[in-house]
């Protein structure tokens, strides 16, 4: 190899060593301020400064001619290993995990980089076995993980509700908490259970999809009338990294129905006149002819699709969900319209 390389090579080396010491002072600097987030009860994630952050990084990259999709790569990365640094385990609990699903796991992977004591267990012993391994925590059988946990994660899918009310005699004097994404009727189901079987209920709804270190994601917190401490409950997840809303169901069905209904319904409708238009135009490669914008529908085109029972689930369970789509439909017609048909 050429000298001149060689000696380039040593220049890159040395950058390289700064950019790094650089990075640790700047992750020490946010365990700082993450230390004091949470002595003073405040979120883990900070919307605005992270605006303010992301415009200094694109104004600095533009000066110094560092392309834009360089600070698009890098910021996302140095932002979530910032909140990483950034957990404070407080005190450590014994989380019972009932679930292998996505969102068991993704659960289980931020108990566990925060240092609390796991236990997973299900119907399926193999499952939650290979769930267990993978996070290096502990598979137990249904009544000794419920004997064992102080936190009750019930990280299953609304068709298993039958399966939950033949437990639910077992929780007494526990914290239990859902993550069903549609709370209309189960809402009142648990909160039933929980004053017969004297359980301690509060609903969560990670608003996150199974993602691993779901850290500086954000979670919905919903108090039932048999919540005790939910203050306690409210730290405890911000601990975990995530932020919180604490919310009422009413409030809580008439965001998800914006926000996942109205979306959603929307998305399966580009989907499939996506489909259809390609065999009626006679495109074959479309990815050849994909905008950025173009790829990141498609990506969240992806995502809906490979949860595709959930969203269906929602569609079906949101109180709201008739009034929405005939919305959806009549705003579509009046843009149509306004195009001129
Ligand atoms: O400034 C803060 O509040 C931080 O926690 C630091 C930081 C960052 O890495 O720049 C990290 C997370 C917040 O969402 C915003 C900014």
């Amino acid at each position: 190899m050429s000298a001149e390389i060689d000696e380039l090579r040593k220049e890159i080396e040395a950058i390289d060593k700064q950019i790094l010491e650089l990075l640790s002072r700047r992750l020490k600097i946010s365990a700082k301020i993450g230390e004091i987030k949470s002595r003073i009860g405040k979120d883990v994630t900070d919307e605005k400064r992270e605006q303010k952050v992301r415009e200094y990084w694109y104004n600095y990259a533009r000066n110094l001619g560092i392309p834009d999709s360089m600070v698009e790569s890098i910021l996302p990365i140095l932002f979530s290993y910032s909140k990483m640094v950034q957990i404070n385990p407080g005190k450590k609990k014994n989380i019972t995990v009932i679930g292998y699903g996505g969102m068991a796991r993704s659960l289980i992977s931020l108990f566990s980089l925060v240092g609390h004591n796991v236990v997973v267990t299900g119907r399926n012993k193999e499952k939650a076995e290979r769930l267990a391994s993978e996070f290096k925590v502990v598979y137990m059988d249904l009544d000794s993980a419920l004997n064992w946990g102080e936190y009750i994660i019930l990280a299953l899918s609304p068709s298993s509700f039958d399966y939950i009310l033949r437990i639910s005699p077992k929780f007494t004097s526990k914290v239990v908490m859902d993550i069903f994404s549609s709370k209309n009727e189960i809402f009142k189901e648990l909160e039933k259970l929980s004053e017969i079987y004297s359980f301690n209920y509060i609903s969560t709804h990670p608003l996150f999809g199974p993602i691993t270190y779901p850290v500086g994601e954000r979670i919905v917190i919903i108090p039932s009338k048999t919540s005790k401490n939910v203050n306690e409950i409210v730290n405890f997840w911000r601990e975990c990294g995530l932020n919180t809303t604490v919310s009422t169901v009413e409030e809580h069905e008439k965001a998800m129905a914006i926000v996942q209904v109205l979306a959603h319904f929307y998305i399966l409708g580009l989907h499939r006149s996506i489909d259809e238009l390609r065999k009626e135009l006679g495109i074959e490669n479309l990815s050849n002819f994909y905008t950025t914008n173009f790829k990141e529908l498609n990506k969240i085109i992806e995502k809906v699709s490979n949860i595709l029972p959930v969203i269906l689930e929602i569609q079906k369970s949101n109180p709201y969900a008739y009034k929405v789509r005939d919305i959806g439909v009549n705003e579509l017609q009046k843009i149509k319209e306004e195009l001129g048909g």
